[in-house]
């Protein structure tokens, strides 16, 4: 201290001020007690930090998900003196009557189904340490912002423990509790433009009951899908990549995107969809997409053409080739007519920047898009659904065997159809048949009395059977039967099944066949059970031998076999809900013999493949409770329909014809402007040619005076004439110099002005 003073004394002045060092001493000591304090606190967290495992959760992975769900559902937040509300939905996003057990609208009555309410859930808050009791731990729960300038969230999760068990039944409980929840739920992710899967919707699961298709197809599409997802062995012995695609083509409003969103259902795989005609798709894009899809999941390519359809709109004169729709992509060179300048070439030069930023906006080509699909970052393990409603515009390599191995064909709707979405439109007062419930591949088909259905009693995941010769022999049956279509390999019964379609069927069996008889050409390419060949004909009642008959079946149905109405067993209508039926927007059941009679009076209506299912469908919605009316109305309104599409086709026809009829005066206009202009060209560069004359002929005459001075001066005179021919109007323009007229320089150049006016 006293050489604290002695150091202080001469700046002080020697005053001495008692209080300034008594100030100084208190700053020192506080300094040395904060910063004892840090170091501790310090040193403290860090040894306690020392006994803490921490695991990170990303918000771009699934077990944040799971966890936040597992986090929301904690006992803790009734507790809680922090946390935050949120109705975003990152959960399965189930709303069910449980959730709105204790709920009460505003006016204190019950929550209803189908009554729209927002589901509030109780999460961790940001940058806040929660702590969370679980299974004789406790953990330390952190919500925060990752540091990498992402802003994307993480969880940390720490506890105090030897190793990470605790950490992964933690984990594990949480994934189950989310699969729990989503069990009646399809999760819908959308790619978006940074490259990465979003997830965009949850969805009820859509029954395969509710998809009304030609007898076998969907049979056909549930065995396929699900022989596919237990063969990864099979494929990897034989070095295949495990992959499967399935191209479903056909007129809008069919069914396409119904279908996928109830197999997905049915296989318990979310779906993953990237729309091909958005602008920012690109080829690095969708590398980066495809190799971000789960290995188990629908891949879904809606509007398949699309993409094409902008390779040719960027260059009208593609050929659809695949060399050509690539080479679109590339930057056009400017060529070098375009280079040298001139209007014409200056407007190709414009089309051509206008083509290039395009492309560098949208550079998704064929060959990117085939890579996408089979090239080596491509997932392995997903099955790809690919939705178009123009085939012609796909090229074939896109759609070969590999890439594409099963199309569909989706029509408008058949009679056999329109009967079937009646009877799944109203209910009936009879119970569900045993298999209802469960899958319509499940329930029997026409003419098929030893169904060999799947369990009901299906666990949550599609498991993985590889012995499972029963199915094999579906899938077997499918392959051998329909290619021998092509060419026959597979003895007696299948000739015989061959011949079917030959009979006299409706062209809605007959489509059918097509189908599956393309479907299975593919198939028997790439599916795996070879063994058992000679199974085929020893399992008849297999669905495989079910989609073999379809088409004499399905033609069966048609009026003209008399077995519409009360006959056809092969759509039996979906179970009531007792809610539904009791509930004032739903028709009364119907007796089976009357909802028998209605949707035979309904399908008889309407015009085979006329309509697409989704007309029929809106058509249904409106009489949605009034069967009697919607199967009395059913003419009239296909009448009515037609009429207006009638109308409408010709309103449509008038507007193109009159926008042709524009286009056209416009064209006409513009080569008329054109005609214009190179005539005026013309004129002007004659009259340059004049002006020149002129000018030579002004320096002529200037000779000429000279002369005629010199004539002058001589006793007679002279007269020079110089004349001019106007090539266009015929007019002369003639100039007299007199050898006595005294002309000078700025005469002549007003004359010349006078005929520059004339020509202008
Ligand atoms: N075969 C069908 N069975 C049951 N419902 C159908 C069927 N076809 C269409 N619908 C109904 O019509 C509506 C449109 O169907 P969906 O979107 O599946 O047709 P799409 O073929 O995918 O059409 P697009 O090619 O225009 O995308 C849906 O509400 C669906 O319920």
């Amino acid at each position: 201290m006293d050489t604290l003073k002695s150091l202080v004394q001469p700046i002080l002045g020697g005053a001495g001020s008692s209080s300034m060092v008594d100030g100084m001493k208190l700053v020192v000591l506080g300094g040395t007690v904060e910063t004892a304090r840090r170091v501790s606190s310090s040193a403290w967290s860090h040894f306690v930090n020392s006994f803490f495992l921490t695991a990170h959760f990303s918000e771009e992975d699934y077990p944040y998900d799971w966890l936040m769900l597992w986090l929301s559902r904690r006992p803790e937040w009734q507790r809680s003196r922090e946390f935050e509300t949120t109705t975003r939905t990152t959960t399965p996003g189930t709303i069910s009557k449980d959730d709105h057990e204790d709920e009460q609208d505003e006016n204190g009555s019950d929550w209803v189904p189908g009554k729209a309410k927002t589901r509030v859930v109780f999460q961790p808050t940001f940058d806040s340490t929660h702590t969370i009791y679980y299974k004789g731990h406790w953990l330390r729960v952190k919500r925060s912002h990752k540091t990498d300038g992402s802003g994307s969230e993480v969880l940390s999760i720490s506890v105090v423990a030897r190793n990470n068990t605790i950490l992964k039944s933690l984990v594990l409980e949480a994934k189950r509790a989310y699969e729990a929840e989503s069990i009646h739920r399809i999760q819908i992710y959308f790619a978006d433009s940074y490259g990465s899967w979003r997830w965009t919707d949850s969805r009820h699961k859509r029954p395969l009951t509710s998809i009304v298709l030609e007898p076998g197809v969907k049979e056909m599409l549930v065995d396929d899908t699900k022989d596919f997802l237990r063969s990864e062995a099979w494929y990897a012995d034989r070095g295949i990549p495990f992959r499967r695609g399935y191209l479903l083509h056909g007129v809008p409003g069919s069914g396409k995107s119904s279908l996928i969103h109830a197999l997905a259902g049915e296989l318990q795989l979310d779906v993953y969809v990237i729309s091909l005609s958005s602008s920012w798709i690109s080829d690095s894009m969708l590398q980066t997409l495809m190799g971000r899809v789960p290995a188990r999941c629908i891949l879904l390519l809606e509007d398949l053409d699309a993409a094409f359809t902008r390779s040719t709109s960027r260059d009208e004169e593609s050929t659809g080739s695949p060399e050509t729709r690539t080479s679109t992509v590339a930057p056009a060179p400017i060529s070098s007519s375009s280079r040298r300048g001139g209007r014409s070439s200056r407007r190709t030069r414009s089309a051509r920047t206008d083509q290039d930023k395009l492309n560098d906006v949208n550079t998704l080509s064929l060959s990117g898009l085939l890579n996408a699909l089979d090239g080596v970052a491509a997932a392995e393990g997903r099955i790809l659904f690919a939705t178009t409603n123009h085939l012609e515009r796909l090229d074939p390599a896109l759609s070969r065997p590999g890439r594409m191995d099963v199309w569909v064909e989706f029509k408008n709707a058949s009679k056999w159809q329109a009967e079937a979405l009646f009877r799944h439109f109203f209910p009936c007062t009879e119970g569900p048949a045993p298999w209802q419930g469960a899958t319509e591949a499940d329930a029997p088909l026409p003419g098929d009395d030893a169904h060999c259905a799947i369990s009901d009693d299906r666990p949550p995941k599609v498991e993985l059977d590889e012995d499972d010769e029963e199915l094999n022999a579906i899938i077997l049956g499918d392959i051998e039967v329909c290619t021998l279509g092509e060419a026959p390999r597979s003895g007696e019964a299948a000739s015989q099944a061959l011949q079917e379609p030959s009979s006299p069927t409706s062209s809605s069996a007959s489509s059918l066949w097509t189908t599956l008889t393309r479907t299975s050409s593919w198939i028997s390419t790439a599916s795996p059970p070879l063994n058992l060949a000679p199974s085929l004909p020893s399992s008849p009642s297999s669905p495989a031998t079910n989609a073999q008959q379809s088409p004499t079946n399905a033609s069966d149905q048609t009026p003209a076999s008399g077995q519409f109405g009360a006959s056809n067993t092969s759509y039996i209508a979906p179970p009531v809900d007792e809610a539904i039926a009791k509930a004032r927007h739903s028709a009364r059941p119907l007796d089976p013999p009357s909802l028998a009679r209605l949707a035979k009076q309904f399908a008889d209506a309407i015009p085979e493949g006329e309509f697409s299912v989704a007309a029929l469908q809106g058509y249904l919605l409106k009489h949605k409770s009034q069967p009697d009316a919607a199967a009395e109305g059913a003419a009239a309104w296909a009448v009515s329909e037609r009429e207006m599409r009638e109308r409408l086709r010709k309103e449509k026809e008038a507007r193109e014809q009159k926008a042709k009829l524009e286009r056209e005066r416009r064209k006409k206009e513009a080569a008329r402007k054109e005609a214009e202009k190179t005539e005026l060209e013309k004129k002007q560069l004659e009259l340059d040619k004049v002006k020149q004359e002129l000018e030579a002929a002004k320096g002529q005459t200037g000779t000429t005076n000279e002369t005629a001075t010199a004539i002058a001066s001589q006793p007679k005179d002279a007269t020079v004439t110089d004349a001019k021919e106007d090539s266009d109007n015929g007019e002369k323009v003639e100039k007299e110099n007199t050898s006595d007229d005294d002309s000078s320089d700025e005469d002549e150049d007003s004359e010349d002005g006078d005929a520059i006016n004339g020509w202008d």
